[in-house]
């Protein structure tokens, strides 16, 4: 984004940042007006210049989830990201796609720019949603629905102001954002060109999303010049039988001005002054050759007619995973393993799932394996959390609004978060903190099977699966009058929960699980003293601790180092530790089982050399031959 008009860049950047780090929004001007409104997005997601917020890593399983979602954009990404690769070669730059909450989901090109710890952010799993890493193009660009370039001292955080970042996002058949096609690399190799390049190459992903999606559908390719027809500016438009226009790209909607609410209502007929006969009997007749019509606005266009294959292309088999996601939860621990059983069961059926389970402990990861595990696993998985928006707001997202509903509502209206789950599983979390009047309309919707937006319109029919999280006992919200009884029935099909780390008896699995997942193949694992530690810790943050923790330290061992120390683990979890608050160590007998594989594996480690593997545990000979004594048969 260039500075004010009239100004040195850098001088006004420069002050600009200066404004930011004394705690100020720089006056417009200085920098652009969407830099400025992600600076202040930033602050409000209590952001600093010199920390970010928590920047999840997802797992492999968790990542392989989202590619899963995404699966349909990263596979019709991949061609032109290798063709946008291909155009940047030897500039020092990475392109990357990310998904619609701001993760990584593919990268490639030239990481020889960034140094180790700064490429991990650039892999597939690191999120860079603004309110973990501040303005950034992929973040701010999802923000504000638009294609953006970040440059130097514009990226909020501080240490990313060596990176120049041009970021589009890349919107589904039915118009629905999907995600960012970014290009990434070091200031310096700033190119001018590298915004259309991005914006070109985001609308060749959206064309070739339109085409598999309408595969077997008659299309229309469209443009105000012949030669327009067949590239990446082209209009496309999806017919049904009877004429309805059922798809358009962005292209043909603002050729057409059309909106999303009109798919599926306007005949073609109310757009082009042509019936749907002539332009059959055209496509037939004369394949390839362009017709010529009148736009609503009098402009005139060219038509390419696609008819669509006599028989149905036949779909490619739905891909099997080869262990499924809920299957990579599994980890050893016994009641994570019955609570997987038991979803397993009513995956896929209609009945509404209830996870219960501490923060952290991975409810909405459980609930990603349940959808990706189930016969829905092609269909979206929407996640709202009904505890971060007010009142207002969590409306609008969830059940969507008609065009002009109200004050600061997008022109032509919003699906709403229940219908983009149309065919998948919507997730909501904190659903203990959905406000009163919201859980009434919620409940209408799983009775009715039907939504209606807000500020009118008709309602529209939704099949999704359900499944809810909680952190809070709900029925003591409802003897408190703070949650409708007859919506606990209807959202408790089946209810689980999920066990807190501290009573967790696989600590030591999913340890080594994460740290494969971070480093795959690495050979990276805990050193016994460190082990130890984590064994006899309450881990009040669960998972969710352990797993930032953990990428942490990968981060902080040195290149060819695979053991992690004390020094590669934050300040503040020595301190918890090594001083842990009474009362508040592991239960059950996960440590016993940890401290004897940490024997095992320091006698191995020491070659059969008891001595030193007693000296380097910090205990005595005696001991360890006493416990594993134990341990053999
Ligand atoms: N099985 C797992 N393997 C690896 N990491 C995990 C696993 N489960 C959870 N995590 C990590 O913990 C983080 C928190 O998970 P998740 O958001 O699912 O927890 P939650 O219980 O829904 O938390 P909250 O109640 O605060 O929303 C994830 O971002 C991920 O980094």
């Amino acid at each position: 984004m260039d500075s004010a008009k009239g100004q040195p860049p850098g001088q006004a950047l420069r002050h600009a940042r200066h404004l930011l780090e004394c705690g100020q929004i720089p006056p417009a001007g200085l920098v652009s007006s969407i830099v400025t409104q992600s600076w202040r997005r930033s602050v409000g997601a209590g952001l600093t210049p010199w920390r970010g917020g928590d920047s999840p890593h997802l797992s492999a399983p968790q990542l392989s989830h989202a590619i899963e979602r995404r699966r349909e954009l990263v596979t019709r990404a991949r061609p032109v990201m290798e063709y946008l690769q291909a155009q940047t070669r030897g500039s020092g730059s990475m392109v990357i796609l990310a998904d619609d909450q701001g993760v990584v989901l593919d990268a490639l090109g030239d990481a020889e720019f960034l140094t180790r710890a700064e490429r991990v952010a650039l892999t597939p799993g690191a999120s860079w949603h603004e309110s973990h890493r501040g303005t950034n193009a992929i973040g701010t660009a999802l923000a504000e629905a638009a294609p953006v370039s970040v440059h130097g001292g514009e990226h909020f955080l501080e240490h990313n102001g060596f990176l120049t970042c041009t970021a589009a996002p890349v919107a589904g058949p039915d118009g629905r954002l999907l995600g960012v096609l970014d290009i990434s690399g070091h200031r310096r190799g700033r190119h001018p060109h590298t915004a259309g390049l991005v914006s070109a190459a985001a609308h060749m992903i959206e064309n070739r999303l339109f085409d598999a999606r309408h595969e077997c559908t008659l299309r229309l390719r469209l443009h105000p010049q012949p030669d327009g027809i067949g590239t990446v500016a082209e209009g496309l438009l999806a017919l049904a039988e009877d004429g309805r226009i059922i798809g358009a790209n962005r292209a043909a909607s603002a050729l057409l001005g059309l909106t999303p609410t009109d798919l599926g209502r306007l005949r073609l007929e109310d757009r082009l002054c042509l019936p749907l006969d002539q332009i059959l009997d055209w496509g037939h007749s004369r394949p390839g050759a362009p017709l010529m019509a009148n736009s609503p606005h009098g402009q005139r266009l060219f038509l390419r007619v696609e008819a669509p294959p006599r028989r149905p292309v036949a779909h490619p088999a739905p891909v099997t995973p080869q262990t499924d996601a809920l299957a990579a939860l599994d980890s050893g621990d016994d009641s994570l393993r019955q609570a997987i059983s038991r979803a397993r069961k009513v995956a896929g059926k209609a009945i509404a799932l209830l996870l219960h389970g501490e923060s952290g402990v991975g409810k909405e990861v459980f609930a990603h394996a349940v959808h990706a595990s189930g016969p829905r696993a092609h269909g979206p998985f929407i996640a709202v959390n009904c505890a971060a928006l007010p009142e207002h707001l969590i409306e609008a997202e969830l059940f969507g609004y008609a065009p002009g509903a109200f004050t600061g509502a997008r022109r032509d209206g919003c699906a709403g978060r229940i219908r983009q789950a149309q065919g998948g599983t919507l997730f909501l979390d904190e659903i203990g903190d959905m406000p009163l009047a919201l859980q009434t309309r919620l409940l209408r919707v799983l009775q009715d099977h039907q939504v209606v937006p807000l500020g009118g319109g008709k309602p529209v029919q939704v099949d999704f699966t359900l499944i809810t999280a909680t952190h809070q006992p709900l029925k003591q919200a409802i003897a408190a009058g703070r949650f409708r009884a007859d919506l606990y029935y209807r959202i408790n099909g089946l209810s689980l929960n999920l066990p807190p780390l501290r009573q967790r008896g696989d600590l030591q699995h999913l340890v080594a699980r994460i740290l494969d997942d971070l480093e795959p193949g690495g050979g990276l694992a805990l050193s016994a003293q460190v082990a130890a530690a984590f064994a006899g810790y309450a881990w009040p943050g669960n998972i969710r601790q352990l797993a930032n923790a953990l990428r942490t330290a990968c981060a902080l061992l040195e290149p060819g180092e695979n053991r992690i120390r004390w020094q590669h683990l934050p300040d503040d979890l020595i301190d918890d530790l090594r001083h842990p608050v009474p009362g508040t160590a592991p239960q059950g007998g996960s440590l016993r089982t940890v401290s004897e594989t940490l024997m095992e594996q320091a006698v191995e480690a020491c070659g059969g050399n008891m001595s030193q593997a007693a000296k380097q545990l910090g205990i005595s000979r005696n001991t360890l031959y006493r416990h594993l004594r134990r341990e053999s048969p």
